[in-house]
């Protein structure tokens, strides 16, 4: 089983077997966080089943934001909620990734400190290859099935994963633009280390309500020093409206 430490700063491996182009490492990926939410900026309804928020033009370009990185990040609760495959789905921009001498699919990659995900989940599935990042407590018994369902298990952080650790060591495996699509603790979680750089997001024309229904941003919120977000550009796609940000 391949289960790695976390937090490597150390240099990129000599050679690396997973396919991934071996460079420096702590050159810092880019990381574009994406999601959809009602016009009350939620993810889904109070029963956390997949909502279709997106239109067609709104897909289209998601798959296009994919086929432009290198691994597609989700946590458990998104995969537990919705089974995603998190593959490129237009043959054309699969075949422009070969093209260019990448793999046919980026990465898949779950936040899972409890390893959860089901071994039978569609993002360890053989489309593409699957990174699962579990915490140090989690019993090795645990992240053998994932490692036995075909993951990559990397241990990143003691009771949760830590987050820059993690993507310390994806970075170390060639991952240089990280794709993130939810849900909102993950995304919360990521602002609140200070790791994210650009955030899509997709205000579809829906209203969904709900206390306990996820948002772009759960966790436990900021009160203070709100993370610092520039608009950068205002898109109308299908029935709604595409809002794009830097974060500094
Ligand atoms: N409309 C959209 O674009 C999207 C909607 N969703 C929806 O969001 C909901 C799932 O979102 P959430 O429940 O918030 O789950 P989530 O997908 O954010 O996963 C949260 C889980 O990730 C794990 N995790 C590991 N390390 C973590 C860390 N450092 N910080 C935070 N979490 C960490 C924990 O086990 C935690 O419970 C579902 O209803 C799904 O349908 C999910 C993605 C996109
Ligand atoms: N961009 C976007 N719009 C919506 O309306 C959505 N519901 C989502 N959900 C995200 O896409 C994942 C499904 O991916 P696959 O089609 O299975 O590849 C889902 O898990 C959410 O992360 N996204």
């Amino acid at each position: 089983m391949r289960r790695e430490a976390s937090g490597r700063t150390d240099g990129a491996p000599a050679a690396n077997p997973n396919g991934f182009p071996v460079r420096p490492a702590m050159a810092r990926m880019h990381v574009l966080v994406n999601a959809a939410t009602s016009v009350d900026g939620k993810l889904a309804s109070r029963r956390r089943e997949q909502l279709t928020i997106s239109g067609p033009e709104d897909f289209a370009r998601v798959d296009r934001l994919r086929a432009s990185c290198d691994a597609v990040m989700v946590g458990v609760g998104t995969v537990l909620a919705d089974d995603p495959s998190l593959t490129v789905k237009d043959d054309d921009l699969v075949a422009e990734r070969e093209a260019r001498g990448e793999s046919p699919q980026p990465a898949r990659v779950v936040a899972d400190s409890h390893a959860r995900t089901p071994p039978d989940a569609a993002v360890l599935d053989d489309r593409a290859r699957s990174v699962v990042l579990v915490a140090d407590a989690e019993p090795d018994e645990h992240a053998a099935a994932l490692d036995a369902a075909g993951a990559d298990v990397v241990v990143a952080g003691g009771n949760r994963v830590d987050l820059r650790g993690a993507l310390a060591d994806l970075d170390a495996m060639g991952v240089e633009r990280l794709m993130v699509e939810g849900g909102g603790e993950l995304i919360f979680s990521l602002f609140e280390a200070g790791l994210v750089d650009e955030l899509t997001v997709y205000v579809g024309s829906l209203l969904v309500g709900g206390r306990d229904a996820p948002t772009l941003a759960d966790g436990d919120g900021f009160v203070s020093d709100f993370p610092d977000l520039e608009l950068a550009d205002v898109e109308r796609l299908d029935d709604g409206v595409l809002l794009s940000y830097t974060v500094a």
